[in-house]
């Protein structure tokens, strides 16, 4: 029997009783949950469920108030500079700096990354996103789907191997969101890389992933592979058992 190399390897992401409060409003109540080396997941959830101060204590950017959180193997806390150059992030809600053009914007963010060969890898880039005739434009001026490629763009600088995802195809038309979750199954494909994204889009969520953790309340309240959910719900589509996590009907309300 072949064996399978993620199975050798930590989890990708280890979260352990979770705690995250904003003065008295409690975002994240002890959630716990992994993700296995490879996997593409899915964080879903309502608005103000807490996926995006899940992923910004993935990435450093906000520090948990209780909890562990390991990354690659490493604790976040005490060891993220070892994991900050092997991740990266892509979100419609963090724009690149409006005046410069698309070329600089990689270039400032390859550079913090201390990529060498970056004219190279940006020209690979810009061919396999298709931005090659828009490297010389402000990032300001640019289309919702030019801006996604381009934010995808930064996030691949350094070919990641853990990519986090806050709606990556927010506001874009269907043939380009089509296109953009193409391009990352490709990625993943390729490199082996773990994929954790947000999501509100529940087709995009059951053809991309592997694992489902549905969030609500700043809590895990269930979590499976889509076929496990749907089964459990029985149900045709995730967009269902969303809807029935949302409006508190439970599976044995539905099932049994
Ligand atoms: N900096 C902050 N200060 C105070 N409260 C915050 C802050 N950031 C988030 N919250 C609150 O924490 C909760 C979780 O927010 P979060 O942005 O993680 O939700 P979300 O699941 O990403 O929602 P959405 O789908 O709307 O993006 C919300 O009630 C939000 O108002």
């Amino acid at each position: 029997m072949p064996l399978d190399a993620s199975k050798l390897l930590p989890p990708a992401i280890l979260v352990e009783t979770l705690t995250k409060r904003f003065d008295a409003h409690t975002a994240l109540d002890a959630i716990s949950f992994t993700v296995p080396a490879g996997q593409t997941v899915a964080l879903l959830g309502g608005n103000g469920a807490g996926k995006t101060t899940t992923i910004s204590i993935l990435l450093g950017l906000l520090l948990p108030t209780a909890g562990t959180v390991k990354v690659l193997g490493y604790d976040m806390l005490t060891e993220r500079y070892r994991v900050l150059p092997r991740m990266n992030f892509s979100s419609p809600y963090v724009d690149l700096p409006h005046r410069l053009t698309v070329r600089e914007n990689l270039t400032v963010y390859g550079h913090l990354y201390g990529l060498t060969h970056l004219n190279h890898r940006i020209g690979r880039l810009a061919e396999e996103l298709d931005l090659t005739g828009i490297l010389t434009r402000p990032s300001g001026n640019l289309s919702a789907g030019q801006k996604t490629r381009v934010a995808l763009a930064k996030a691949l600088l350094n070919e990641p191997e853990l990519l986090l995802l806050d709606e990556p195809t927010a506001s874009l038309d269907p043939d380009t969101a089509d296109w953009v979750r193409g391009f990352l199954e490709n990625y993943r494909a390729r490199t082996g890389a773990t994929i954790l994204l947000a999501s509100h889009n529940m087709a995009e969520v059951e053809r991309m992933c592997d694992g489902v953790l549905m969030m609500k309340g700043g809590r895990i309240v269930d979590r499976g592979t889509p076929a496990d959910l749907l089964s459990r719900y029985g149900r045709d589509n995730l967009e269902e058992v969303f809807l029935d996590i949302a409006r508190d009907r439970h599976q044995t309300e539905i099932v049994g």
